[in-house]
């Protein structure tokens, strides 16, 4: 069950899953909970490129799963009042699949590539003159007989999502004029989400279990909005229908959330580090084996958290346990790592 709440859109979810977590996905500016300044500036660009009847520049939206990256390239073309072509990274496997999708887009449409960090190559050379100058180099036909024709697009916006911006290339990231990055949300943000899905869910929620829901969604509204529908479950089952900071416990506990937000493969992480390999440094393809998960997934999804909450932190040599990491597995610290040595 674990595994559910961490998942990207759509992955492994039944069709009733997949319409619910439509029905809570946010469609304007006004319903985007929090990245204020990211939303501002955007909001900002959107209009003025309105205005000029200019499309809007490239934009880069990079940050750790589940913060809302899919969900404002959304908003921005229905701001926009332009289409939307979603592919991403993996699935363009030859040029041409890009000139396809590009040759297709009407003036001022947002083409959305997710996951851009995991575009072929070719395919990103491509992608090049289309974002720089809007045309295309083909080829046709190929042997003696080869020879490649420009062919002109209508101007279009380009949004990337990445996990992982620190994979893009450098000629890649140059042609974004925009570049947001979207951060974790505090507890008070995600009591909002919280208490915003629960209206459209028509589940009636105290304002302290929302709270505490909130507070343990490892600062990510996907996982928020997962827990909410959980605990909606246990709410309906073990109590009367409304979510009470009771239910909410209950139902975190039997999901290993644990008290600081935690999930069992955060705690996971940070007990190998500490009791395997000593409190580190070790590396994360080692963790990962240990743990027996894919290191680019502990990489995207689990180490950001972990490292912006103060548990671990990463070093020349790998990841270290902090203080921190010790005092929630009530650990004893070994000599030579006890507070005030660490550096
Ligand atoms: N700012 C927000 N306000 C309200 N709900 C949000 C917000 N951001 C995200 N959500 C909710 O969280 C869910 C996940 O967001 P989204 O799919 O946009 O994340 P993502 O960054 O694209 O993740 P991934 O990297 O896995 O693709 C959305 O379905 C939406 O309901
Ligand atoms: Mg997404």
């Amino acid at each position: 069950m674990r595994e559910d709440y961490l998942k990207s859109d759509g992955e492994g979810q039944s069709a009733v899953e997949k319409e619910i977590e439509k029905a809570l996905r946010p469609l304007s500016f006004e319903d985007f909970t929090g990245q204020q300044k990211v939303v501002d500036n955007i909001k900002v660009f959107v209009q003025a490129a309105k205005q000029r009847s200019e499309p809007l520049d490239h934009v880069l939206l990079h940050g750790p799963p589940g913060l809302g990256k899919t969900t404002l390239s959304n908003i921005i073309a229905n701001e926009l009042q332009a289409n939307i072509k979603i592919t991403s990274g993996p699935v363009l496997d030859k040029p041409s699949d890009l000139a396809g999708l590009l040759t297709n887009l009407e003036p001022h449409d947002v083409l959305f590539i997710d996951e851009i960090h995991r575009l072929n190559p070719i395919v990103e050379e491509y992608l090049y003159s289309a974002m720089e100058d809007f045309r295309i180099d083909i080829m046709l036909d190929s042997g003696p007989n080869a020879r490649s024709v420009q062919i002109g697009l209508n101007p279009f916006t380009l949004i990337g999502a990445t996990t992982r911006a620190g994979l893009l290339t450098s000629p890649l990231r140059a042609r974004f004029g925009i570049n947001a990055r979207l951060e974790y949300y505090d507890s008070a943000l995600l009591t909002k989400i919280v208490n915003r899905s629960s209206a459209i869910l028509n589940t009636p929620i105290e304002p302290d279990a929302a709270f505490e829901i909130a507070r343990r969604s490892r600062g990510t509204p996907r996982i928020s909005n997962n827990l909410l529908r959980r605990t909606r479950d246990f709410a309906q089952i073990k109590g009367n229908g409304t979510i009470t900071k009771a239910i909410a416990q209950i139902a975190l506990k039997a999901l290993d959330v644990d008290e600081n937000g935690l999930d069992e493969m955060d705690n996971r992480i940070l007990l190998t580090i500490i009791e395997k390999f000593k409190g580190g440094p070790v590396g994360i393809t080692t963790i990962a084996t240990a743990v027996g998960e894919e290191s680019e997934t502990i990489e995207e999804v689990y180490e950001p958290f972990l490292i912006q909450e103060g548990y671990i932190k990463r070093t020349s040599r790998g990841r270290e346990a902090t203080e921190l990491a010790y005092k929630h597995l009530k650990v004893v610290p070994p000599l030579g790592k006890r507070p005030g040595l660490f550096d």
